[in-house]
């Protein structure tokens, strides 16, 4: 804990040193091998870690339902208190958590307190709320029976995070985990293993059992263990398609629950009668928001055709104003990709779309000269002309790379939009709300914003359909994927028995 706290103000100069599990109260090392998490805006080390292997897990496990046992002999509005606490304690936290997020991901400043961090205390707060009132059923079945529902936890449950939002998602997963009775063990992403450690820290702080939340640090190795393992009732992992089938594959082999929060292709669509400088915002901030590195990010902008030339000419000059920058600077609106793999995957999709012909009105080239020219920066990139069949059209790119394309009808918009094996999300402006209501029923995605892109209050459920996920987080339908039910049948006269 103490050093993670060591953080200074200049990212250049930070490192946090050695990273360690937090299992059953403890801070331990994994007995793999040694691992870097790097800042991306200098391409630093910002910590070093072991990675959690099998036996590593298999502690977290045995700790974590010793904790759940006593988590869920103690009265629910105590329980609810400690979660309580941990919003609280976020809150009192912001700035310093902020800056750990900021360091170990690269997102700006300007963001990270309220997207990240408040999103973390809201949704501790809210279960915290609901916990007391997540009550079962009564079924009556006449004059001399009736069943009741018993509303029960999983048990242990494992999540697994991706780094784009690393302490928001420990909090989706382990606030409505930990409502519902269960215990966590959570496995951050490798490249942003720090806030989850913080994280777990404030819950134990806040009057949980010893072991209520666990942090194994590691890779996709340690997320086979956690997938594997006979003691972990449910999974639930943030990451790509390609993983969230192999960890589902993994997890069918002992019947585990699972939520997959994985990658999108979302659609924004505009129609001639949005209000011009409303629909380029909500473009901007589906595509540029956190590095474009969102998976809700509405990579495919439908712009009608009468529209299209205006939208394009303010997204552009909107776009070349963004300040690209060190993220531990407020005025920054842009921070550095996550990793240098990464910055070159985006960079090769910039590639892919000038080959196939999309027009590159604005950005796309990796930042080369000057303080940033360390870290993994690139200017926001804008693609015109582009087709449904381009690679940067129908794949994930992850990265700050927006594509254009013209429609003409609003059934032509809905089967080019539903023209992909994603369903994450989906945007609709216009002023006709008889047509955005049409819009929200015909697409088919997990969430659709009207006149809005990419905000997403914790009261309401947040995931995929299609390709993109299965199951939900955050509003009362998480508690749901936490628990299970248990039908008890209760016969109140004699038992008829046909022998
Ligand atoms: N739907 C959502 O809510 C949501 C939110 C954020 C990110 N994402 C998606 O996440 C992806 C980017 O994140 P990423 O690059 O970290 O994804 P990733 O799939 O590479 O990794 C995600 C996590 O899975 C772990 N992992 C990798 N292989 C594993 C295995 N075989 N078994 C168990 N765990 C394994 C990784 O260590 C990491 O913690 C994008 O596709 C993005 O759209 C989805
Ligand atoms: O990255 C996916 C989840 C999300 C979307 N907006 C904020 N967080």
């Amino acid at each position: 804990m103490v050093q993670l706290y060591r953080q200074g103000k200049d990212s250049l100069m930070t490192s946090l040193g050695r990273l360690r599990n937090h299992i059953g109260g403890e801070h331990v090392e994994g007995s793999g091998s040694l691992f870097e998490t790097i800042n991306p805006t200098t391409g630093l080390p910002l910590g070093e870690a072991r990675s959690s292997l099998e036996a590593d897990v298999d502690s977290a496990v045995q700790a974590a339902a010793a904790a759940q046992r006593q988590w869920i002999a103690m009265p629910p509005a105590e329980r609810a208190r400690v979660l309580h606490r941990v919003s609280q304690r976020l809150r009192d936290k912001r700035m310093e958590l902020a800056r750990l997020e900021v360091l170990d991901a690269g997102k700006a400043i300007q963001e990270v307190p309220a997207a990240d961090i408040d999103s973390a205390a809201d949704c501790f707060e809210f279960f915290a709320g609901v916990l007391q009132a997540a009550h079962g059923e009564h079924i009556d079945l006449g004059p001399s029976a009736f069943a009741y529902v018993r509303r029960e936890p999983l048990g242990v449950v494992a999540g697994i995070g991706a780094w784009n939002y690393p302490i928001q998602i420990a909090s989706w997963k382990t606030a409505p985990a930990l409502a519902a009775g269960n215990a966590m063990i959570f496995k951050p992403s490798e490249l942003t293993p720090v806030s989850a450690l913080a994280l777990s820290e404030i819950v134990a702080e806040a009057g949980a059992p010893p072991g209520l939340m666990n942090v194994v640090l590691g890779a996709g190795e340690t997320g086979a263990a956690l997938a594997a393992h006979p003691g972990v009732a449910k999974i639930s992992l943030t990451g790509s398609v390609p993983t969230g089938t192999r960890v589902m594959a993994a997890a069918a082999e002992t019947l585990k629950h699972v939520t997959m929060e994985l990658g999108g292709k979302s659609p924004l669509i505009v129609f001639e009668d949005a209000d011009l400088d409303d629909a380029v915002s909500a473009a901007m901030l589906g595509n540029f928001y956190t590095q474009g590195e969102i998976c809700s990010n509405a990579t495919r902008v439908f712009v009608h055709r009468r529209l299209h030339d205006a939208f394009l000419e303010r997204a552009i000059a909107r776009t070349e104003a963004i300040r690209v920058g060190d993220p531990l600077d407020p005025d920054t609106q842009m921070g550095p990709l996550i990793s240098q793999a990464h910055l070159e995957k985006v960079l090769g999709y910039v590639e892919a779309g000038r080959a196939e012909g999309a027009r590159l009105v604005t950005g796309g080239g990796r930042i080369t000269e000057g303080p940033l020219a360390s870290g993994w920066f690139m200017r926001p990139a804008i693609f015109a002309d582009c087709t449904d069949t381009m690679k940067i059209v129908t794949e994930e790119i992850f990265g700050p790379v927006m594509s254009v394309m013209t429609f003409e009808t609003e059934e032509e918009a809905v089967i080019r939009a539903n023209a992909t094996p994603f369903g994450l999300a989906a945007g609709v402006m216009t002023r006709d709300l008889a047509r955005a209501h049409r819009m929200a029923a015909a697409l088919q995605a997990g969430v659709v914003w009207i006149n809005a892109y990419n905000l997403t209050p914790v009261a309401m459920p947040f995931g995929g359909s299609k390709m993109s996920g299965i199951g939900r987080e955050n509003g009362l339908a998480a508690l749901d994927f936490y628990s299970q039910r248990k039908s008890v049948y209760v016969n109140l006269g004699s038992v008829e028995a046909p022998y």
